[in-house]
């Protein structure tokens, strides 16, 4: 069985990941795959470099992301050239990763999961929530990045209304992590039928 995972920038997909994970769960994690599709040498950093200049890298050759970042939100024609680039890459890694999952049933934790589409690789959807302004506080305290980044960011993902009508079951992080992580164990349980 496939579970997708979802939620805006800052919701709390990783904290929710990370708990099934110590459960044993496999999980696919689209931002992770993002990063392997862009390693040195790879085609995907050869045609970031080829379109945006060697500005774009690390002294050492990686990809500066941060500055990618800062490029991308900022203007919505790079943003759809980067989406073009690295989406299908995204997904054939995430195909053959799903393919290779053993546990009882894995996460497919993606970002965009509902504005790619992706819920159709999906048995089950659950949707992390908590309010927008939650969002960007989190967001902002661990990326040290700018309101204004954050909140285009949020501009270009799935409103919060448009995620939680493909949820199948959601996950309020609106409180502790200690309650996050009770809802995870609840779902766990639903989904092992245990
Ligand atoms: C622009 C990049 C280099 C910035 O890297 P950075 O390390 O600062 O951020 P990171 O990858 O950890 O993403 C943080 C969050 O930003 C949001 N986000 C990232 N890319 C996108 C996008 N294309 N559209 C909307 N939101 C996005 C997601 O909520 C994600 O969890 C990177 O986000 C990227 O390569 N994006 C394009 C690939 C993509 O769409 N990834 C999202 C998963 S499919
Ligand atoms: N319930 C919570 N209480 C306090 N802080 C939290 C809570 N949940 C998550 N956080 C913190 O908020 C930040 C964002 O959480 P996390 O990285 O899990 O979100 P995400 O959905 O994976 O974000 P992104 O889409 O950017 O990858 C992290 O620094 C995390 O430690």
């Amino acid at each position: 069985m496939v579970v997708g995972l979802t939620g805006g920038i800052g919701s709390g997909k990783s904290a929710a990941t990370n708990k099934f994970a110590a459960l044993g769960i496999d999980i696919i994690d689209a931002d992770e795959v993002a990063r392997d599709v862009v390693t040195l040498g790879s085609e995907g950093l050869t045609r970031i470099t080829e379109h945006f200049g060697h500005a774009i890298l690390l002294e050492d050759g990686t990809l500066n992301r941060a500055a990618l970042r800062e490029r991308v939100f900022n203007n919505s024609e790079e943003k759809q050239w980067l989406n073009q680039l690295l989406h299908p890459l995204i997904r054939k890694t995430m195909l053959q990763q799903i393919a290779d999952a053993t546990s009882h049933y894995c996460i497919l934790s993606v970002p965009l999961l509902v504005e790619g589409n992706l819920t159709e690789l999906c048995d089950r959807v659950i949707v992390v929530d908590c309010p927008e302004s939650m969002q960007l506080e989190r967001a902002m305290q661990r990326d040290g990045s700018t309101k204004q980044i954050i909140e285009s960011i949020m501009a270009s993902q799935a409103t919060r209304k448009e995620r939680l009508a493909a949820a199948d079951d959601v996950i309020d992080n609106s409180k502790t992590l200690a309650f996050l992580n009770e809802q995870v164990l609840t779902l766990h349980s639903k989904y092992t039928g245990q």
